[in-house]
């Protein structure tokens, strides 16, 4: 499948005319240079490396990065990182030192991505879920639901989202509800935030991939994990459809199922490039 149809980057509202940077990539890169990823290069994902003090850490002082169990590499050739290292060096003057929020469906990649644009940027990468296990004492989301309520989940999650919002230079993979509170807007909206918006079908899968034991909302006890991710998935965009749209910049994912896809330094462009025009508009 041809990269350049597969992703595109886009505003949540029409008319709102982002322009093409110059010296910019166009919203698409060739495939050949994606498969490059020859010479692997210093630009790990380790979650130890992205765990300095932060600024006004407020009711989070001292915590540090602890989302990854591992240190993730991603490879890339020296092209390729060359071109991020530069990409970066343009938009970090836009973003004075804000904070970046990723939004989107559980399953959407903020993760995967957030912890990338960090490195890049040389931001500290943060889990808003993981930091509402750490502030409550209990090691899982799913484990939270169980032993309190999604209520109270929400209510500890609007707290992290307050306490981020006085720092700086954070980007903060959010949790897949954290839109539905309009409190929550308050806060990520003193920083960036982008929507990484993937298709339903391959947010299924990929769930269904890793199974829902750890995402109590698709949670199921039996049945095949795909369809009925997928018809929960269905059930809960609709009623967030509206709340996704609120962020500044969206970035959406079709036919992700490519496995040029399984190489994120497409996606990392695209979101470097989302950044550099919200940040300067
Ligand atoms: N572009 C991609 N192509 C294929 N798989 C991907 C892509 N991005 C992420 N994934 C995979 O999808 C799964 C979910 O990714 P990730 O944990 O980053 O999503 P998330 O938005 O942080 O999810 P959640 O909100 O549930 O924590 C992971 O298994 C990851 O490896
Ligand atoms: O989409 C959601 O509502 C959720 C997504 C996860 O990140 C967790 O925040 C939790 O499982 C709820």
């Amino acid at each position: 499948m041809d990269a350049g149809t597969c992703l595109r980057a886009a505003t949540p509202r029409a008319g709102a005319g982002h322009r093409t940077p110059q010296g910019f990539p166009p919203a698409r890169v060739p495939a050949a240079r994606l498969a490059a990823a020859q010479r692997p290069l210093a630009l790990g994902l380790d979650s130890r490396r992205s765990t300095g003090p932060i600024r006004g850490a407020g009711g989070l002082k001292g915590l540090r990065c602890r989302k990854s169990s591992g240190t993730e590499k991603v490879h890339y050739s020296a092209d390729e990182a060359l071109i991020l290292k530069q990409k970066a060096e343009d938009v970090l003057p836009y973003l004075n030192d804000r904070c970046v929020y990723l939004v989107g469906m559980m399953g959407s990649g903020k993760t995967t991505v957030g912890k990338i644009i960090a490195e890049v940027l040389g931001y500290s990468f943060f889990d808003s879920d993981k930091l509402v296990e750490h502030t409550v004492g209990i090691p899982s989301v799913a484990e939270i639901f169980q032993v309190h309520s999604e209520a109270f989940f929400r209510d500890n999650e609007s707290e992290v989202l307050r306490d981020l919002s006085s720092m700086h230079r954070l980007i903060v993979a959010t949790g897949g509800g954290a839109v539905i509170r309009p409190i929550n807007w308050n806060y990520m909206k003193k920083g960036l935030t982008i929507w990484l918006d993937v298709p339903l079908d391959a947010l299924a899968r990929r769930i269904a991939a890793v199974g829902t034991a750890s995402r109590p909302l698709l949670h199921q006890e039996s049945g095949d994990p795909y369809t009925k991710a997928y018809a929960k998935l269905t059930a809960l965009m609709e009623k967030r459809m509206d709340s996704y749209a609120n962020a500044d910049a969206r970035v959406s994912l079709e036919g992700t199922f490519s496995t040029e896809f399984k190489t994120p330094l497409y996606i990392i462009l695209v979101f470097i490039w989302m950044l550099y025009t919200t940040a300067k508009a």
